[in-house]
């Protein structure tokens, strides 16, 4: 195994990979505004095109179209599927990762232009850089990287490549279960690579938390109003909305909607001493968000609020008056944006009924005579693996080659809607396998991926494409 030849050959190819990454970012490909979805399609075209440059099997794969809420469909993004040998005494990988980006404008607050990758100092910022755009070229990269120097893939690699995953991942859950006994079939292992790291030390993700995405909308006059002219003789849907919404958590971050704590799994002693065992500086984390005072201020409780507690996040309301200055209106309809993280033994389908009924309850107790309508829009569940699984001896094997480290096990408090999915219907294990720094801002301003992150995240790849080999059919 010819692992100093495939690292070289990465190091003198850095600026290509960054200028494929500069291209992969300028792409607005925000899978959550509609308007955007010519841009999502052709990020799929030109994920598709990369991987036939180097030779791949790819097919573009139509999952059909969602519906809108004014009732009108639109076209999903085609999901890229690829093949890179079908060789029967191989193993093989299956690598999923996802193209479509949060929302960014500059005026959030951004240093520089969200979709032009600008380099600071070895770190490359732009929307999508590490979530998910970067880890995915570096596997495509990897698997170019043995082809262009003539070397055997050491197992035969899989892609699945999609452009939904930030709003849930529509349409994939059913290309994967049409998919099980063909693509699927003779695929051993899934990696995931879309998630970071807890600290300068490389790391191997066993769990990952789901999330229930909730509109809790509230209708009441046919317009909005004069504050003046109709304030104190009508009952305004934004405080109805923002009175149900504060009886979800309190101000200490307890889950107030009856049944959710209760349904978590037990903190069991084996899982406290692992992560006493994590080298992680809660400082540090508080200082780098800029906040006076975190929920947690011991390092276990923290991280297992982190991982596997689950959590209320109110994001946004849609109607409410947001622009810079004071407008004096009553809006006529609200819609409160919250989500739930989910870990064992929480289920989506119980959750979603526990707070409906909540707000339903604590509504009907205001005696108001707006309408509430409470939808949940995403129920992705918790994923969770066997660390005792090859697939993590061969991560550690590989961080240790690539990087001369032990690797934290962690787990990740974000969510890989797919995750779930992949393990139930095709029955594969699954490993997490980040190259995202511990900083990288995902979803929010100044999101960036290091030089080194990338870089030295491709040369994990490939020695893990080696490791994976060395497996032992069971
Ligand atoms: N990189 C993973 C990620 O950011 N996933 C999203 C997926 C999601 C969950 N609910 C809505 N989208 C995340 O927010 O965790
Ligand atoms: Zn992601
Ligand atoms: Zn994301």
């Amino acid at each position: 195994f010819k692992l100093d030849e495939l690292i070289k050959y990465v190091d003198s190819h850095e600026e290509e990979y960054v200028q494929a990454l500069r291209e992969w970012v300028a792409v607005e490909s925000d899978s959550s505004d509609v308007t955007k979805r010519e841009e999502l399609h052709r990020m799929m075209d030109m994920v598709a095109e990369k991987l036939r440059k180097i030779k791949g099997t790819v097919e573009l794969v139509d999952i059909g179209s969602q519906q809108l809420p004014d009732g009108s469909s639109l076209a999903l993004p085609k999901v890229v599927v690829a093949q890179f040998g079908s060789d029967t005494n191989k193993a093989t990988v299956c690598v999923y990762g996802h193209v479509d980006v949060q929302p960014a404008k500059k005026e959030d607050g951004w240093a520089t232009e969200p979709y032009n990758l600008t380099d600071i100092n070895g770190n490359l910022y732009g929307r999508g850089a590490s979530d998910n755009k970067a880890p995915v070229l570096a596997w495509i990269h990897a698997v170019e990287a043995y082809k262009a120097l003539n070397l055997d893939l050491p197992v035969n690699v899989k892609f699945i490549i999609e452009g939904m995953e930030e709003t849930g991942s529509n349409g994939l859950d059913a290309m994967i279960e049409s998919k099980k006994d063909s693509f699927f079939s003779d695929v051993d292992y899934i990696i995931i690579s879309d998630c970071g790291w807890l600290s300068k030390r490389p790391a191997l993700t066993y769990g990952t938390r789901g999330n229930c995405y909730f509109f809790a909308e509230v209708e009441g006059p046919k317009q909005d109003l004069h504050s003046g002219v109709y304030g104190g003789t009508v009952i305004e849907p934004m405080t109805d909305l923002i009175g149900i919404l504060d009886t979800m958590i309190s101000p200490s971050g307890t889950i107030l909607i009856p049944g959710i704590r209760e349904a978590v799994a037990p903190f069991s002693d084996e899982e406290w001493k692992m992560y006493q065992d994590i080298e992680f500086d809660v400082e540090s984390y508080r200082t780098k968000m800029g906040v006076e005072q975190l929920m947690y201020s011991n390092k276990v409780e923290l991280l297992a609020h982190r991982w596997r507690h689950p959590t209320v996040s109110i994001h946004g309301i849609e109607g409410a008056f947001s622009a810079p200055g004071s407008k004096t209106v009553i809006p006529a309809k609200v819609i409160g944006k919250f989500s739930i993280r989910q870990v064992p033994d929480m289920d989506p389908a119980v959750v979603e009924k526990q707070v409906s009924d909540h707000l339903h309850a604590v509504f009907a107790k205001r005696k108001s005579p707006n309408k509430l309508k409470v939808t949940m829009i995403i129920g992705a569940k918790p994923w969770l693996a066997d660390l005792k699984h090859p697939l993590y001896h061969a991560g550690k094997a590989a961080v240790k080659k690539v990087f001369d480290m032990e690797p934290d096990l962690i787990r990740e408090g974000g969510t890989i809607p797919i995750a779930r999915t992949f393990q139930d219907v095709t029955g594969k294990s699954i490993i997490m396998l980040p190259i995202g720094g511990f900083d990288d801002g995902l979803h929010s301003q100044n999101e960036k991926m290091s030089r080194y992150n990338y870089i030295e995240g491709t040369k994990l790849f490939i020695a893990y494409l080696q490791e994976v080999s060395q497996i032992k059919a069971t």
